[in-house]
């Protein structure tokens, strides 16, 4: 086992050991539920997180910018699946991922360029050597179909890739789901401000939950296991409420969010950011309420994009749904076909936000 994935463990039971000789009815210290998994997926989103910032920084230059290249995105997102795809099949080699990406644009010359890349990248980043067949490999087990039974991991490698080429937010997400509901998320969050009363502080963030233990959040990369709860936002009064949205309107309609804020009397503007971190900051109390109001209505949302921000709100005290008020259904595949939309918020607007949402979603189908 990695050194860095027996620290956490240990760490795991020194807080719950710590838990439960506080509690005075307390007789003996539970073992903690998916110990191993969830010290996996710290291990396995740091890595990539790693891999992330490295390109970015040799990467995303002035020119990537302004000609929109993409390039640099691409092979992070590459390199990012086959890290943690290497390693959840290094400790649990009979569990299939759903994951975003595919190895077809690496295959034959055409790819060549950018495999060499990902291959060296990979290298750089886990402890043996993988060739590229192997580097294909691992990012190709990600193509697994999702489903109602059994357990499966779901990995989005760079969430929010948008923000990433921007220098903004963006997250690596890992999710464990097990006969159709989420058990585990993880959240690496390698621009989110350590404490989001200081936007210039430190940065990096790593969220993580597992059902029924509460969400934690520690620093990305922190030289110790020191995590700390996170709980959403003690606000009762929806028009004291703040909410956060996509930067880009193409993927949650802002329009609509506008309407919504007016119905609920919310004058402060929304928070414009990418990736998960959304649903981090909703967890940490920063946000109120997250909005994700369908722009094309045929659109399917990925498991990946909500799988470990859904249950690290739940775990936070919070809550999640689609725009009906539906609870998101991860057991339908690769998609939540079922749903549209995603609103999350801290337990004491949830409803007013739900109200509001069905509302104005509901005047736009009569104007229509
Ligand atoms: N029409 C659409 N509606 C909603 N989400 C969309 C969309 N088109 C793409 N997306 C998803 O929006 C995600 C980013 O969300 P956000 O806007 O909250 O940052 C993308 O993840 P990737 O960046 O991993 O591709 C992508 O999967
Ligand atoms: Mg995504
Ligand atoms: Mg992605
Ligand atoms: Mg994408």
């Amino acid at each position: 086992m990695a050194p860095g994935i027996a620290a956490c463990m240990r760490a795991r039971r020194s807080y719950r050991a710590g838990t439960a000789l506080t509690a005075a009815m307390a007789h003996s210290v539970r073992v903690a539920h998916l110990a191993k998994e969830r010290a996996v997926a710290i291990e396995a989103v740091e890595r990539a997180s790693r891999v992330c910032t490295a390109v970015f920084q040799r990467l995303v230059t002035e020119e990537t910018l302004t000609k929109k290249d993409k390039s640099p995105v691409t092979v992070a997102d590459f390199g990012a699946q086959a890290v943690v795809n290497a390693i959840l099949e290094r400790h649990f080699p009979d569990d299939p991922i759903v994951g975003e990406e595919d190895s077809k644009d690496l295959r034959g010359e055409d790819g060549r360029a950018l495999r060499d890349k990902v291959v060296d990248l990979v290298n750089a980043a886990v402890d043996q050597t993988m060739s590229a067949d192997e580097v294909l490999g691992a990012i190709d087990r990600g193509q697994y179909a999702g489903g109602a039974t059994g357990r499966h991991w779901t990995l989005d490698p760079i969430d929010g890739t948008k923000g990433f080429l921007r220098g903004e937010q963006f997250a690596v997400c890992l999710a464990l789901i097990v006969d159709g509901k989420v058990r585990l998320g993880v959240v690496g969050c390698p621009n989110l401000p350590v404490d989001a009363s200081q936007p210039l502080g430190d940065r990096g963030v790593l969220a993580v939950a597992v059902e029924g233990e509460g969400a934690f959040q520690r620093r990305l990369h922190a030289p110790s296991d020191l995590e700390t709860p996170m709980r959403v936002s003690a606000v009762a009064d929806p028009r004291d409420a703040s909410f956060c949205e996509s930067v880009e309107s193409g993927h949650s309609s802002h329009g609509d969010s506008a309407k919504i804020a007016g119905l609920l009397g919310i004058h402060r503007e929304s928070a414009r950011m990418d990736s998960q971190c959304k649903y981090v900051a909703v967890a940490r109390g920063n946000a109120d309420i997250y909005l994700r109001l369908p722009v094309d209505g045929s659109y399917e949302e990925k498991i990946w994009d909500h799988a470990a921000g859904n249950i690290i709100v739940h775990e936070a005290g919070g809550r999640v749904s689609d725009v009906s008020g539906a609870a998101l259904d991860f057991s339908a595949g690769r998609t939540l076909k079922h749903n549209k939309g995603v609103v999350a918020a801290s337990g004491g607007v949830f409803d007013a936000a739900i109200a509001a949402v069905k509302q104005t979603l509901a005047d736009k189908l009569q104007t229509a």
